[in-house]
């Protein structure tokens, strides 16, 4: 007999629980301590100067320390059973709708041949293909993304049948292609051929920067006609022309080529005029709200960033596991995939998998109010953008709600109207959008913001973490694009710290403690632009002046010092190896903290506070997608990628060269004894900790000849900071 409540998901506590709580308890006890010495220092101590500066380090150091228990109090993992849905859903028309939203918003910078692959990869998913509408919006409002999308649709009516008959995983083409070398598979060479078609011409477009001229786009006068709306204006920019609508396909009316029906897809270039504030990614999300309300409004919506495609058919199914069921879904906003990424070298070398945040802090989250939304990979309950799980928010037009039953086709003149209009920059002018209603404006995280308010309304989320990747996403190659990624990141966490909603007093109030404690974590990042600078440079400045600063080993506290050092460490090291860590890349995710800490985190507060007085305006600064070759090339092999003169190296490499000197220098200290040794112990440990991890860029400054090197006005200019300090010490302290 047939189960009428199949089991669709499970949750499995994590064994480490009661051990995490001990260790939270010692180490909470343990940094007490330490403050305790602080304080007793300070009233004894001669130097007050420098023991304040470690004062502040520490303070944030421990801020962060304490916070990072609360991820550990009572972390789970889920399971989930999709194979157990056809029993609910008997039929296909009753699985729900499902609008997915990719945005895109250059096309130089995230070559639209990317965002094809990753609209096809969703539009072949195992579900319903009527129920699926696929959005695109294009923020860089660019006649070359639409051309590539324009191809992309002819292209679906091969690939999606050709997925289905051979039951592929891999639906992302590219990802496809690579991959199968060497297997047979029927009809295997005529759709690549195909496709290598599509992606020369659109690469070719892409070159030359003008669709005009390419045969066969003059012969069809329905696209001539879409494309003279983005060049035929004067004045056309990305930033101020009309909006664009085009439906690609539709799914009542095109057909693949074995006549099966084909997933809506359509293309969305908001309206943007100079004056009026576009709101980066979070307004095109909030358009893309608003137009797929009108159009389909379906229940359940997927958001993606263009470079993170489908890895897995049967994904939604997964996410559907939860939505399914009554219990969970009245109060849940979102179903979390975890972001992971493709093409991060053996080792990892700058820390790029964001292993804690993305695993292991996130089970954490699970297990208490659900994981922060992170921008790519979530599935959202419609209803959840629209006021708190207990009252419903309604938009200014009933045709927004998310329960009105849209029951006119997309090509409608009606509805292609009004999602027109909805698509208007100046639509939400005195609306509560980003707001109160869509996703939150004033962050420049927009998603981890969005997240936060979810959560402090009362909404609950989930995170899935199915053992293959649902979605593979690409992260940056050369150090300073990833450098500038996490300074932007930081940027928005500052905002978030500052405004009335923070975290810090609004998100105690309103979230579970533990919960609130998660937010606090990571807003407090950005000030690990303090103890870091302070522990790379002064307890080393101190060394070569022969100022011990810390306790000696004969002092009791010593092992307190070491107890927190080894302490922290080893709990992050046995988080990761837990996890399916590997130790190299383990100590690589030490060393990027470092070098962000010295880059990114000191960066974005600079330009965070130069904003605040109106010197800089903050933007959403899009990473670049584009793959160099040779960039990769010595990326693969485990080579840092410098080559370009960026302040942010200035730092890294004053802190590599001051560390070998004070090194050297307290070496030589404890050898000839004017130092003793064990006065000094704890700064030359510290100082060969960080010796060690500066490998990479000694490497980069002296024996690299290729491209990627450091640049040698950055080493010069370090070295002369350097001397700079060196003299500057001794008069301040
Ligand atoms: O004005 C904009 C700026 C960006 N984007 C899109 O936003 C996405 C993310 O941009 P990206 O440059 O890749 O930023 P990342 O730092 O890699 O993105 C991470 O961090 C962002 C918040 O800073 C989140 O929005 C993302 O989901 C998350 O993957 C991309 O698809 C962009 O096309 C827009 O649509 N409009
Ligand atoms: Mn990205």
């Amino acid at each position: 007999m047939e189960n009428p409540n199949p089991l669709l998901h499970k949750i499995i506590p994590m064994r480490r629980t009661w051990f995490n709580r001990v260790f939270a308890a010692i180490y909470t006890c343990a940094i007490f301590a330490l403050f305790y010495h602080h304080f007793q220092n300070l009233s004894i101590n001669s130097n007050t100067k420098i023991s304040i500066l470690m004062l502040l380090a520490d303070l944030v150091l421990a801020l962060n320390s304490i916070t990072y228990q609360a991820f550990r109090m009572s972390p789970i993992r889920r399971v989930v059973f999709p194979q157990n849905i056809p029993q609910i859903l008997k039929n296909e028309s009753e699985y729900p709708a499902l609008d997915i939203f990719i945005c895109t918003a250059d096309p130089y910078k995230e070559p639209p041949m990317g965002v094809v692959n990753t609209a096809l990869s969703v539009m072949a998913y195992d579900y319903p293909t009527e129920k699926l509408s696929v959005y695109v919006s294009d923020d860089g409002g660019s006649q070359l993304t639409l051309f590539a999308f324009m191809e992309a649709a002819k292209f679906a009516r091969h690939w999606l049948p050709f997925c289905r008959k051979h039951d592929l995983v891999e639906r992302c083409p590219e990802a496809y292609f690579a991959s199968q070398i060497g297997e047979f598979t029927e009809g295997r060479d005529e759709i690549e051929m195909a496709y290598r078609e599509m992606k020369i011409t659109v690469e070719k477009v892409l070159e030359r920067g003008d669709v005009n001229g390419v045969n066969h786009i003059t012969a069809d006068e329905e696209v001539l006609k879409s494309f003279s709306k983005c060049s035929g204006i004067d004045g056309f920019t990305s930033r101020n022309h009309p909006t664009i609508i085009q439906i690609l396909l539709e799914s009542s009316i095109n057909r693949d080529v074995q006549g099966h029906a084909l997933p809506n897809l359509i293309y969305i270039s908001r309206e943007k005029i100079a004056t009026a504030a576009h709101q980066f990614k979070a307004g095109a999300l909030n358009m893309l709200l608003r137009v797929s309300g009108i159009m389909t409004n379906a229940p359940i919506i997927l958001t993606l960033d263009c470079d993170s495609y489908s890895n897995d058919p049967t994904t939604p199914l997964r996410a559907l596991c939860y939505y399914l069921d009554p219990k969970i879904k009245s109060d849940l906003a979102y179903v979390q995939f975890p972001q992971i990424f493709h093409g991060i070298n053996k080792n990892d070398i700058y820390g790029s998998e964001w292993k804690s945040y993305v695993q292991i802090n996130a089970y954490g989250m699970d297990g208490l109010m659900g994981p922060n939304y992170i921008g790519t990979g979530s599935f959202f309950q419609r209803r959840a953008l629209f006021g708190d799980p207990l009252s419903i928010l309604l938009p200014e037009i009933p045709e927004l709600s998310p329960d009105y039953h849209v029951c006119k086709p997309i090509h409608d003149n009606e509805i292609l109207a009004l999602a027109d209009h909805v698509a208007g920059c100046r639509y939400e002018d005195q609306t509560r959008w980003g707001y109160e209603i869509g996703f939150n404006y004033g962050s420049l995280v927009e998603d981890f913001y969005t997240g936060y308010r979810l959560h402090c309304k009362g909404w609950k989320s989930i995170l899935c973490y199915p053992k293959r990747p649902a979605f593979l996403g690409s992260s940056p190659i050369a150090l300073n694009d990833m450098l500038c990624q996490s300074k932007r990141w930081f940027m928005g966490y500052f905002e978030i710290i500052c405004c009335k909603f923070s975290p810090l007093t609004f998100g105690l109030k309103s979230l579970n403690l533990l919960q609130a404690l998660c937010y606090i974590h990571y807003i407090s990042w950005p000030f690990w632009s303090i103890p870091v600078p302070v522990y790379a440079f002064l307890p080393q400045l101190a060394l070569i002046n022969s100022t011990p600063i810390f306790p000696k080993v004969s002092d009791p506290w010593f092992y307190l010092y070491a107890f927190l050092f080894v302490g922290a460490i080893m709990q992050e090291f046995i988080d990761y190896m837990t996890t399916g860590g590997t130790i190299p890349k383990w100590w690589n995710y030490q060393k990027s903290w470092l070098i962000r800490g010295l880059t990114s985190f000191p960066f974005a507060m600079l330009e965070y506070i130069l904003g605040c007085f109106g010197f800089s305006a903050t933007g959403f600064n899009v990473t670049s997608k584009v793959v160099d070759d040779e960039q990769t090339s010595r990326y693969d092999k485990g080579y840092f990628v410098f080559g370009v003169s960026s302040p942010m190296f200035l730092t890294i490499t004053m802190a590599a060269i001051i560390n070998l000197v004070a090194f050297s220098s307290g070496i030589e200290q404890a050898i000839f004894g004017k130092e003793r040794f064990e006065n000094v112990c704890l700064q030359i440990c510290l100082t060969g900790y960080v010796v060690v991890h500066s490998w990479p860029l000694y490497e980069a400054i002296i024996l690299r000849t290729d491209k990627g090197k450091m640049p040698l006005k950055i080493t010069l200019a370090s070295v002369a900071l350097v001397l700079v300090l060196c003299i500057v010490f001794p008069l301040l302290f």
